[in-house]
C-alpha cells in the first residue's frame, strides 16, 4: 500500500476517501499520498486532487495549538497513518518549522484598520514558498529514504525535481533539498526576469545536487518545459521526475495550515471584534493560483472564510475570468515609444506577459486553477442527479476539454453560468497596477510605518478595495487577512521607487535582513539553456550522470 502502490480505490481499507487521489482529467485514480508527491504531476497531464475533501470536525478545539501541532490535525486527514505513522509524521512536520525564525511561524499582525497581514516570510528563503517547501523537501527524504533501504548504487530510487521559478519557489525549493542524498534539482528561471536577490539566492547554492538553468524565455516558457518533460515517458520513467511547483499536491496541502492558524491569531488579538465562527475574509496576492487555492481547501473543510480575494498584477487572466466567465491569454499588441512592445501602457513581451513590479507573479497561466475547474465541473455536474463515480467522471472531461482548447485556441468559455457563479461564489478578484502597487507600498509606509513587499502591496490594495465593497453588504466579514507573501528585501528595485522620497527611508538600515548581505560576493553556478524542453532534456541527463559519477555510482 505505501511504498508507491496505488491504494486500490473504494476496497482500501486503511484510507479514507481524503487520503486516495485522482488526477483533474480523469485518467488516474486511487492513489496514494506517496504516490502522487513522488509523480507530481499524473500521467494523463492533469493535478492530483484528493477524492474527497475532509470536514475539518471539532476544528474549533484547535484554537489554542501551537502551528506545529495544528498542522499534524489537518495534515493527518489526507495522509494515512498506514502510509505515514503518526510519530513519524509529527517528526518531520516540527523539523520542517523549526527553521523558521518566528515562534509561531506565520504570525500575524494587524496593519491598519481591520485589515491584517499573515506574515509567511519567516523561513530561510525569506518568502512564503518555506512553509511548503520545507515540508516536502523533508517528505521526499522520508519516503526516499524508506524505498532505498538496503539499496546501493544505481539500484536506489533517486528522485530528478525538475521545477520552473519566477523567483521565490527556486530558492525555497533549493533550500529544501541543498545536500538531501537520493535527489538532484533542477530548477528553471527566466534569464533576467527574477530580481537580483532571487537570483543570488538560487545560484549561490553550490552544493553538488542543486542546478540552475537560466531559460531564455519567460516564466511560462519553463512551466510548459517542466510539463513536456513530465510528458515524455522515457526522462521520466528513466530519471523518476518531481515536482516541486505547486503542481506538486502536497504544497497546496501544508498551505492550508496558515489559513487556520491566522484564524486562530486573530481570534486572540481581536477579542471584542471577532469571535469563533465569526466570517473573516482573505485577500492573496495570486499568479500561479496555489496560494489561494490552499485557502478554498480550508474553506470548503469548514473554516468559515466569507470570500477569498484574487489580487492579480497586470498579468490579469484570472480577474478577467471572474469578470467574464472566459479564461483566455492575451496577446500582446501595440509599440511604446521606443518601438518596444507594450500592453495598456507597460513593457510586455510578445507572449502577451508584461514585466511588473511584482515579477513573481508575472504569470500568463496559472496552473492551479486546473483544480478549481475540477471542483467547478464536478458540482455542476452533481446537480445532474447521477452517481458520483458519473459525477467524477464528467468532472474530469470537462477539464480536458478545456484545458484543451485552453493548449490549441489560447482559451475557453465563457464556462455555464452555473460555473461562474459557482466561482463567485467563494471568490472576488481585483487587478492591481503597477502605480497602485507603487501608492500601497507608500501610503502604508507613510501611514503605519510598515514596509510592503510588491506581492504584499498587490494584496493589501485589493483588500482594501473589498473592504470598501463589504461596507455596503450586510452580514459581511469585517476583518480581512491580507498574505504576506515575501519579505521587501527581495525586492529592492519596487520598495526603493515607491520610498526613495521618504524622508528618514534607508534601505539597507530598514529593511535588508544581514542574510543577504554579501550574497552578491559569493561563487554562484547556474547554466544558460534555451527553450527548448529537449534541451533541458539533454543537460538533466548530462548532469544527473556526473552526479552518479561522482558518487561512484
Ligand atoms: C512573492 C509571491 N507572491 C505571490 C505569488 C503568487 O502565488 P501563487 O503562485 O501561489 O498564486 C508568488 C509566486 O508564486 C510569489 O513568489
Ligand atoms: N511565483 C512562483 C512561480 C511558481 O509557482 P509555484 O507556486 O507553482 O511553484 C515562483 O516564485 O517561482
Amino acid at each position: 500500500m505505501s511504498n508507491g502502490v496505488a491504494v486500490n480505490g473504494a476496497s482500501d481499507q486503511t484510507h479514507t476517501a481524503s487520503q486516495r487521489y485522482l488526477s483533474t482529467r480523469g485518467e488516474d485514480s486511487g492513489l496514494s499520498f506517496e504516490e502522487v508527491v513522488l509523480k507530481g504531476l499524473a500521467n494523463d497531464g492533469g493535478l492530483y486532487i484528493p477524492e474527497a475533501i475532509p470536514a475539518a470536525t471539532g476544528w474549533e478545539s484547535w484554537k489554542d495549538l501551537p502551528f506545529v501541532d495544528l498542522a499534524y490535525n489537518i495534515l493527518s486527514l489526507y495522509i494515512s497513518p498506514s502510509e505515514i505513522p503518526a510519530d513519524d509524521l509529527k517528526d518531520i512536520i516540527n523539523r520542517s518549522y523549526s527553521t523558521f525564525r518566528a515562534p509561531e511561524v506565520t504570525p500575524l499582525v494587524n496593519l491598519q484598520g481591520d485589515i491584517h497581514l499573515l506574515e509567511l516570510f519567516h523561513g530561510p528563503t525569506f518568502a512564503f514558498k518555506d512553509v511548503a517547501l520545507q515540508f516536502l523537501g523533508n517528505l521526499f527524504e522520508y519516503f526516499l529514504v524508506r524505498r532505498n533501504e538496503g539499496k546501493t548504487g544505481r539500484d536506489r530510487y533517486h528522485l530528478t525535481v525538475v521545477g520552473a521559478t519566477s523567483g521565490d519557489t527556486g530558492s525555497a525549493a533549493i533550500y529544501g533539498l541543498r545536500g538531501k542524498k537520493d535527489v538532484s534539482v533542477f530548477m528553471l528561471h527566466p534569464k533576467g526576469r527574477v530580481s537580483p536577490i532571487q537570483e543570488l539566492q538560487m545560484t549561490t547554492v553550490l552544493d553538488a545536487n542543486v542546478h540552475n538553468l537560466a531559460v531564455t524565455g519567460n516564466f511560462d516558457n519553463c512551466q510548459d518545459i517542466v510539463k513536456a518533460l513530465f510528458a515524455d515517458p522515457e526522462i521520466n520513467a528513466t530519471h523518476k521526475l518531481g515536482a516541486v511547483n505547486s503542481i506538486n499536491w502536497a504544497r497546496i496541502l501544508a498551505q492550508t495550515v496558515y489559513y487556520f492558524h491566522s484564524y486562530f491569531s486573530l481570534l486572540r488579538q481581536q477579542p471584542s471584534s471577532f469571535k469563533l465562527g465569526d466570517k473573516v475574509r482573505f485577500a492573496v496576492p495570486s499568479g500561479n493560483f496555489g496560494d489561494i487555492l490552499a485557502g478554498y481547501f480550508a474553506l470548503r473543510m469548514g473554516l468559515p472564510i466569507d470570500k477569498l480575494v484574487i489580487a492579480t498584477n497586470e498579468n490579469d487572466i484570472l480577474d478577467r475570468f471572474w469578470k467574464t466567465g472566459r479564461y483566455e491569454k492575451k496577446p500582446t499588441y501595440g509599440k511604446d515609444a521606443k518601438g518596444g512592445l507594450e500592453q495598456d501602457g507597460v513593457k510586455a513581451h510578445e507572449d502577451g506577459v508584461k514585466e511588473t513590479l511584482s515579477p513573481a507573479m508575472d504569470i500568463l497561466v496559472s496552473s492551479n486553477f486546473e483544480r478549481l475547474l475540477w471542483f467547478l465541473a464536478y458540482e455542476f455536474a452533481s446537480s445532474a442527479g447521477m452517481d458520483d463515480d458519473w459525477n467524477k467522471k464528467q468532472a474530469g472531461q470537462e477539464v480536458s476539454s478545456w484545458l484543451s482548447d485552453l493548449k490549441n485556441k489560447g482559451g475557453f468559455g465563457p464556462v455555464y453560468k452555473d460555473v461562474l457563479e459557482a466561482a463567485r461564489r467563494n471568490f472576488e478578484s481585483e487587478r492591481i497596477s503597477d502605480q497602485e502597487t507603487l501608492d500601497t507600498i507608500k501610503a502604508l509606509y507613510k501611514e503605519v510605518g510598515y514596509v510592503l513587499d510588491p506581492h504584499t502591496a498587490v494584496g493589501v490594495e485589493a483588500a482594501r478595495r473589498a473592504e470598501k465593497r463589504a461596507a455596503e453588504e450586510p452580514g459581511a466579514a469585517k476583518h480581512t487577512i491580507s498574505l504576506s507573501t515575501a519579505h521587501p528585501a527581495k525586492f529592492a528595485g519596487a520598495v526603493e521607487l515607491a520610498l526613495e522620497e521618504e524622508q528618514g527611508f534607508n534601505f539597507e538600515e530598514n529593511v535588508l535582513p544581514p542574510e543577504f548581505i554579501g550574497l552578491d560576493q559569493r561563487e554562484k553556478r547556474v547554466k544558460d539553456v534555451e527553450n527548448d524542453w529537449k534541451a533541458v532534456r539533454d543537460v538533466v541527463r548530462t548532469e544527473v550522470e556526473e552526479e552518479f559519477k561522482s558518487l561512484g555510482y
